[in-house]
């Protein structure tokens, strides 16, 4: 994907700063027992933009995207999503405050259908109240609300003849989907995605990025793991990358990918991961 203008200013160096960034983080560090799982100097993310986190096995972006979330607490450091300080920030707070993940589905999830997913996704809408829970009147009014937006999505994701079905019972592609349309249930300012091509087949892979991208049509922010380089390439406005659990290169993919230390890194992994740009000729 092209470099958008909001990044033709942005240096390609490790913790560039972004014209607008909608989160921030600052010094934060992450250890497990004797080991420095994150140890991330700066990071910006720039709003309404597809940023990608990437690096080989154990390079500490699930560590990292666990902390940002809410899901883990960082021996150090801070984060400002919005304006808002992360510090202590569970993550239901977190999603409230528009940050929303997505998570691989669960064995419990599984075992619910997907309309009963997507419904548990609205719990953490900005406003849901326990007031709203016990006022039978608000509480049936919010719940066809619920009911519609939840149809809405899965129309939209092409999911609202399985809403009945068992999760479980969805392909690996369209459990991504659910799990991108749960996530939006919630109307999040920004949307993190975990490995959102895992267990993909190709048929999917193209409505899947197209879905992506049309967050960001919407306005979202987009954050991604991911170990798929050729979508990291095609959707991507800017790579992060991380290795031993430091940022050690940003840029648009192309400049990333052929950028020395990039390249050190996965091999000094015994990544098998290609980082060329043939597959995308
Ligand atoms: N709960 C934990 N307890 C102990 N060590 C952990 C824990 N979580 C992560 N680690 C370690 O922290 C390091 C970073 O792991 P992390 O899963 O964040 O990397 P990653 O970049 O997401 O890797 P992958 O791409 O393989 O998912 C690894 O050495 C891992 O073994």
């Amino acid at each position: 994907m092209a470099e958008t203008t909001a990044f033709a200013s942005v240096a390609h160096e490790p913790g560039a700063a972004k014209p607008d960034a909608i989160l921030v983080a600052d010094g934060v560090v992450r250890r497990f027992g004797g080991l420095t799982a994150v140890n991330v100097n700066h990071f910006e993310v720039q709003r309404n933009s597809i940023t990608a986190l990437i690096g080989p096995n154990g390079a500490g972006k699930s560590t990292f995207f666990n902390l940002l979330t809410g899901f883990d607490m960082a021996q150090e450091g801070e984060g400002v999503f919005n304006g808002k300080p992360l510090k202590g920030m569970p993550s239901a707070k977190v999603a409230r405050a528009g940050m929303v993940r997505t998570f691989q589905l669960t064995k419990a999830l599984s075992r619910m259908t997907v309309i009963e997913n997507m419904r548990l996704g609205a719990q953490e809408q900005p406003g849901e109240n326990i007031l709203t829970a016990f006022v039978p009147p608000l509480w049936s009014a919010r719940e066809r609300q619920i009911t519609e937006q939840a149809h809405e999505l899965l129309h939209r994701f092409k999911l609202y003849e399985k809403k009945d079905d068992y999760a479980g019972s969805l392909s690996g592609g369209q459990r991504k989907l659910l799990e991108m349309a749960r996530a939006l249930m919630s109307k999040p300012t920004m949307v993190m995605l975990d490995e959102p091509m895992a267990g993909v087949n190709p048929a999917l892979t193209e409505s899947l990025l197209d879905h992506i991208v049309e967050l960001k049509e919407e306005g979202m922010t987009v954050l991604f793991v991911e170990h798929d380089m050729h979508m990291v390439r095609r959707i991507s406005d800017w790579v992060v990358v991380m290795a031993e659990g430091q940022i050690i290169a940003e840029g648009p993919a192309g400049t990333v990918m052929s950028n020395q230390a990039v390249q050190d890194a996965y091999l000094g992994a015994h990544h098998d991961t290609d980082l060329s740009e043939e597959r995308d000729a």
